[in-house]
């Protein structure tokens, strides 16, 4: 039995993450969870999963489910809440599915406290990659990616060594607008922005493959969880999403993880790793009636963010954390409907040209460098 901690409990990667525990009762316990301000789905998930903990984003919040959860279980709220749910000390195990840089410190702490961890929560590596994997080997815990394109890259690399890679191929959908010239985007709406192709996620990370931020975000992850270097990391728009990405060894072979677009799966080899256990629910990749795959090579000015991405981490320091910040706020302006689709790249451009990068920087020099560029993107909204 794994005891589980879930943070994000009522997002798209935590609902999911909740229907692979439902398949394995014998297997998998939740003993703590989080979410925000879901009122009803988080309520749902523990009357049917009994928590012992419950972690929920604001007072508000807590005051609205307090008096419908079981007396038994403990429910606290705000980012201390948060931590001591990632660090719940029955837990064995902590999926991290929240969303954004806010999923950093729990991640520190349950490191600390040498939980292994699911890493949905991509932003936490992208701001601060240097310390989480720092951390991680130190304490000697495990980071399972959950992302899909790291969950195949992460597949690919079983038995094999470190030194034989070539290069990472992550492959792209090309995000809502794949089909789209940069003229056409003068105007797309938040609908259109939110209807990919192939994957239902959250809000925040549609938005992030329409202008595929999402994928070099990607790649700051893959530099991080597969200690490669980013000259080594390719992307390939590949418009099925049924190549989840590629390894290249010296000697000229290349591994691919394929299957239909379904998040459950890579959630439940990071739950099940080394092992893989049946998923009932998922649809069987049937090749000959998906017929043709298509591949086609990125091109950096049709998606500005990649570049900016690529650029960011090859920098390092705090360059990545600023990318990472000024994104969540011109996302959530987009969201929001204050700002123009195209504006998201033009301010996280800003944010990037304002800052100089400070070289390994502390924790703290993080936190602050969030804040200052949050603060400096809300200014130009
Ligand atoms: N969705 C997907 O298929 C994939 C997602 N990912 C990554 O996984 C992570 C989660 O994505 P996704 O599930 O789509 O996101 P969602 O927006 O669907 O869910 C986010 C979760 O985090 C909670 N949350 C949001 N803000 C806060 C906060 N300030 N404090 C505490 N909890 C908060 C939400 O609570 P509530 O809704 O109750 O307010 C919700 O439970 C992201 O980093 C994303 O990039 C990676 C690969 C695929
Ligand atoms: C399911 C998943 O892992 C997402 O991150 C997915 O990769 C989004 O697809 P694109 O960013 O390739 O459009
Ligand atoms: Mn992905």
């Amino acid at each position: 039995m794994r005891n589980i901690s879930l943070l994000g409990a009522t997002g798209s990667i935590g609902q999911q993450t909740l229907e692979v525990i439902r398949q394995h009762p014998e297997q998998f316990k939740l003993v703590a969870m989080s979410f925000g301000q879901n009122v009803e789905l988080g309520l749902k998930a523990i009357h049917e999963f009994r928590p012992k903990f419950v972690a929920v984003q604001s007072k508000e919040v807590y005051e609205k489910i307090r008096y419908d959860c079981p007396e038994n279980i403990d429910v606290k709220f705000g980012e201390e809440a948060l931590v001591e749910a990632a660090t719940y000390y029955q837990a064995d195990l902590l999926i991290n599915a929240v969303i954004g840089s806010v999923g950093l410190i729990p991640t520190l702490r349950a490191i600390e406290a040498k939980k292994d961890i699911a890493v949905a929560n991509k932003e936490t590596l992208v701001t601060a990659g240097h310390i989480v994997t720092e951390f991680a080997e130190r304490h000697q815990v495990n980071l399972l990616p959950v992302d899909s394109e790291h969950s195949a890259i992460f597949q690919c690399l079983q038995g094999e060594k470190q030194k034989n890679v070539e290069r990472l191929i992550l492959t792209a959908s090309g995000g809502s607008f794949r089909d789209k010239t940069r003229e056409e985007l003068v105007d797309v709406t938040i609908e259109q922005a939110l209807n990919h192709p192939n994957w239902s996620m959250g809000a925040k990370i549609t938005i992030d493959s329409a202008t595929m931020m999402n994928k070099g975000l990607e790649v700051i992850e893959a530099h991080w969880l597969f200690s490669i270097p980013y000259d080594k990391i390719e992307v390939l728009l590949h418009k099925e999403s049924i190549i989840h990405s590629m390894v290249e060894f010296h000697d000229g072979s290349v591994i691919a993880q394929l299957g239909t677009p379904d998040m459950k799966v890579p959630i439940q080899y990071a739950l099940t790793y080394p092992d893989r256990f049946p998923l009932q629910t998922t649809e069987r990749l049937n090749l000959a009636k998906v017929g043709i795959l298509h591949f086609q090579t990125v091109d950096f000015e049709r998606f500005r963010c990649l570049k900016f991405a690529y650029e960011s981490g090859k920098i390092g320091g705090t360059m990545p954390t600023v990318l990472n910040a000024a994104n969540e706020e011109a996302v959530d302006a987009f969201l929001k409907g204050s700002i123009s689709f195209l504006a998201i790249e033009e301010l996280i451009e800003q944010a990037l040209l304002k800052h100089e990068a400070i070289k390994n920087p502390s924790l703290e020099e993080i936190l602050e460098v969030d804040q200052i560029t949050r603060a400096f993107v809300q200014s130009l909204i």
